[in-house]
C-alpha cells in the first residue's frame, strides 16, 4: 500500500475502494466486496443494506481484521489517526483497535454470552481487559439496564436485556466506532426497535455506528445515512431520507417495493454468483442488468452523469442497459 491519505477531519473511518476476494481451489475467485467507498462519522448511523450474500459481513470482517486466510484485500480503510485497518498487523488490531477503537455488536446476543457465568462477571472482565473508563454497573446504566440484572445468568436475561448486555460489552472499551452485524435477526418487532434505538443512542453520544441489516424498516427508523449493496458493490449511498424516500437505483426501489408498505412485491430473480461478476460486468456493464425492470426513467439506465454524484449522494456508475 502506498502512503496514507489524510481522511476528512470529521470522518472516524474512511473506506477507499475497499475490495475483498476469496481464492478458492482450481483458481476460482469469489468477489465479495468491490471498490466500497464509505465514511463513518460521529453522531451518525450508517445502515448497510442488501440481500443475503451480497458481502456485508465480509466488509465488516475486513474492518476488524477477521478475514480468513484465503482472503485478499485491496484499497484502504483509514481510521482518523491514519491507521489502515487492512494493513495493520494483528498485534495492533488486537491491542489497539478491536474493542477499543471499534466495538462489535454480535448477531445473537444470547449465544455470544458464556452460559455458565453471570452477565456481570463477563462485562467486568471485558471492561477491565480493555481498560475502559466505565465499570460494569456504569456500563449497565449507560445502556439502560438495571445493574441488579447483571447478576443474572444469560438464560435468565430477557431478549431485551441480553441485547443491552451485548451493547454494554461492545461499549466497554469506549470505542468511537460501533459495528453491528445483523443485531436484530430473529427478534420480534418491538425488540428490533429497542435494539436499533440503542444504537441510535450510541450515535447520539458521538459515536459512529455501522448497522448491517437486511431489515429496511429498522434502517429507516434510525439510519441517518444508507448504503445499498448488491452483488459485492455499493450501488447507491446517501442521506437515509433521500435514498429511502426517492431511490435513484432500481435495486433500492426494488428492495423498498418488497416491504409491506411497498406492496410486498419481491424483486424477481436472484443475485448473480459472486464468481461470475467479472464476466457479467464485462458483458453487461452492470451486474444488476439481468434483474433490472425496464424503467428507463431510472438514473443508471439513462447513465445521467448529473445523478452520479450530487452533494452527499451518489450512485454507482453504470453503462446504460
Ligand atoms: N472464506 C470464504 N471463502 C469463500 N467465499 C466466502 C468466504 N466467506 C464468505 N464468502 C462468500 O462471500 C459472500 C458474501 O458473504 P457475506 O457473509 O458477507 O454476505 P452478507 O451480505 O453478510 O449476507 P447475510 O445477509 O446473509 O449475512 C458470500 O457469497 C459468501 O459465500
Ligand atoms: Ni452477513
Amino acid at each position: 500500500m502506498t502512503g496514507l491519505r489524510a481522511p476528512e477531519a470529521t470522518d472516524l473511518l474512511t473506506l477507499h475502494r475497499l475490495s475483498v476476494r476469496f481464492r478458492l481451489p482450481r483458481g476460482v475467485l469469489v468477489r465479495a466486496v468491490s471498490d466500497a467507498v464509505l465514511r463513518l462519522r460521529p453522531g451518525r448511523v450508517l445502515a448497510l443494506v442488501g440481500e443475503s450474500g451480497c458481502g456485508k459481513s465480509v466488509l465488516a470482517s475486513a474492518l476488524l481484521g477477521l478475514l480468513p486466510g484465503n482472503a485478499e484485500t485491496r484499497g484502504e480503510a483509514l481510521l482518523d489517526d491514519g491507521t489502515d485497518l487492512l494493513s495493520a498487523p494483528e498485534p495492533v488490531l488486537a491491542g489497539r483497535i478491536r474493542g477499543r477503537r471499534i466495538g462489535l455488536v454480535p448477531q445473537s446476543a444470547s449465544t455470544h454470552l458464556t452460559p455458565v457465568r453471570t452477565a456481570r462477571s463477563q462485562l467486568a472482565e471485558t471492561a477491565q481487559a480493555l481498560r475502559g473508563p466505565r465499570d460494569a454497573d456504569e456500563l449497565a446504566r449507560h445502556v439502560g439496564l438495571d445493574p441488579a440484572d447483571l447478576d443474572r445468568y444469560p438464560h435468565e436475561l430477557s431478549g431485551g436485556m441480553a441485547q443491552r448486555v451485548a451493547l454494554a460489552l461492545a461499549l466497554a472499551g469506549d470505542p468511537r466506532i460501533v459495528l453491528a452485524d445483523e443485531p436484530t435477526t430473529g427478534l420480534d418487532r418491538p425488540l428490533v426497535h429497542r435494539t436499533v434505538d440503542l444504537l441510535a443512542e450510541a450515535a447520539n453520544d458521538g459515536r459512529a455506528v455501522l448497522l448491517i441489516t437486511h431489515d429496511l424498516a429498522a434502517a429507516r427508523r434510525v439510519a441517518t445515512d444508507v448504503a445499498v449493496m448488491y452483488a459485492s458493490r455499493i450501488v447507491e449511498a446517501g442521506p437515509a431520507e433521500e435514498v429511502l424516500g426517492e431511490p435513484w437505483h432500481p435495486y433500492t426501489a426494488g428492495l423498498l417495493a418488497a416491504l409491506p408498505e411497498g406492496g410486498f412485491e419481491p424483486i424477481p430473480g436472484h443475485p448473480p454468483s459472486l464468481t461470475e461478476l467479472d464476466r457479467l460486468e464485462g458483458e453487461w456493464g452492470c451486474v444488476y442488468c439481468q434483474r433490472c425492470p425496464d424503467q428507463p426513467g431510472f438514473a443508471p439506465c439513462t447513465g445521467d452523469p448529473e445523478l452520479l454524484n450530487r452533494g452527499e449522494r451518489w450512485i454507482a456508475a453504470h453503462a446504460p442497459c
